[in-house]
């Protein structure tokens, strides 16, 4: 839960006062275009951004308490991972990392379905494996939150559409995820769509109450119309 949040980064306002809510179970898509502040946000709901003014709290806590650090997950935009690791070796020393148990390694791998991969050095893999490596990491401590900045840049359309299969599999599995994107064509996959534009929300709600509500059954036309209306 995010109320009336404002992030100055740099002396400049970079989130203007933002308040969103996000479902239980399902997939929330935060979209906008670059440098619109989604990341800033993330930050700040991962409680790893200094704020001017607003509440973010998650679970129920304050964004960044330890309690509920535990149970949500952060795969940023750059994957940390050990090249001359293999797969496995570098969920172990995340799962050491973290105090997830071993058997947990084989059920996130299994989750990203890179269970055929295990043994391969993690310097040998395409950059969709390496992304579902980094999100198996995210889930080795089962979070009922997964919080994921842009996971699909960068990604040719099968493995941005295999991961968003992975994605939709976890929401069924009843974890709240958050994802971020300025790819407009991802967001028909979303339960619910934040549009951002310059620091401030442009719309929150299912794609099909978008566009109702502009008219446009092209999702990307639809931001478009609210980012004109809101700039006239
Ligand atoms: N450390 C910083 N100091 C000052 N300004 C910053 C800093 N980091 C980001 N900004 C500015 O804050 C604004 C929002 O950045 P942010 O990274 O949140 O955007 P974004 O929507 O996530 O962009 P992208 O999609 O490119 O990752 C941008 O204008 C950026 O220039």
């Amino acid at each position: 839960m995010v109320h009336d949040l404002v992030v100055r980064r740099g002396g400049r306002l970079v989130l203007d006062g933002i308040s969103l809510g996000i479902g239980r179970g399902s997939v929330t898509g935060l979209l906008g275009p670059s440098g619109c502040g989604k990341s800033t946000l993330i930050r700040a709901i991962m409680g790893i951004q200094v704020v001017e003014s607003g509440r973010v709290s998650v679970l129920g806590q304050p964004a960044g308490s330890p309690s509920p650090r535990s149970r949500v997950g952060y795969v940023t935009q750059r994957p940390a991972l050990y090249d001359d690791l293999t797969v496995r070796q570098n969920l172990a020393y995340f799962a050491r990392l973290t105090g997830a148990p071993r058997d947990r390694i084989d059920e996130a791998l299994a989750l990203v379905d890179l269970g055929r991969v295990q043994d391969q050095r993690t310097s040998d893999l395409s950059g969709g494996q390496r992304a579902r490596v980094s999100l198996a990491s995210a889930l080795l401590g089962q979070p009922e939150v997964l919080v994921l900045d842009e996971p699909t840049v960068g990604l040719d359309p099968v493995l941005r559409q295999e991961l968003w299969h992975t994605f939709r599999g976890l929401a069924e599995a009843g974890t709240s995820l958050l994802v971020s994107s300025h790819v407009m064509d991802e967001a028909a996959r979303c339960d619910d769509l934040l549009l951002m534009r310059d620091g401030t929300l442009l719309s929150s709600g299912p794609p099909d109450e978008l566009r109702a509500r502009t008219g446009e059954q092209d999702l990307e036309a639809a931001f478009l119309q609210l980012a004109t209306e809101a700039s006239s």
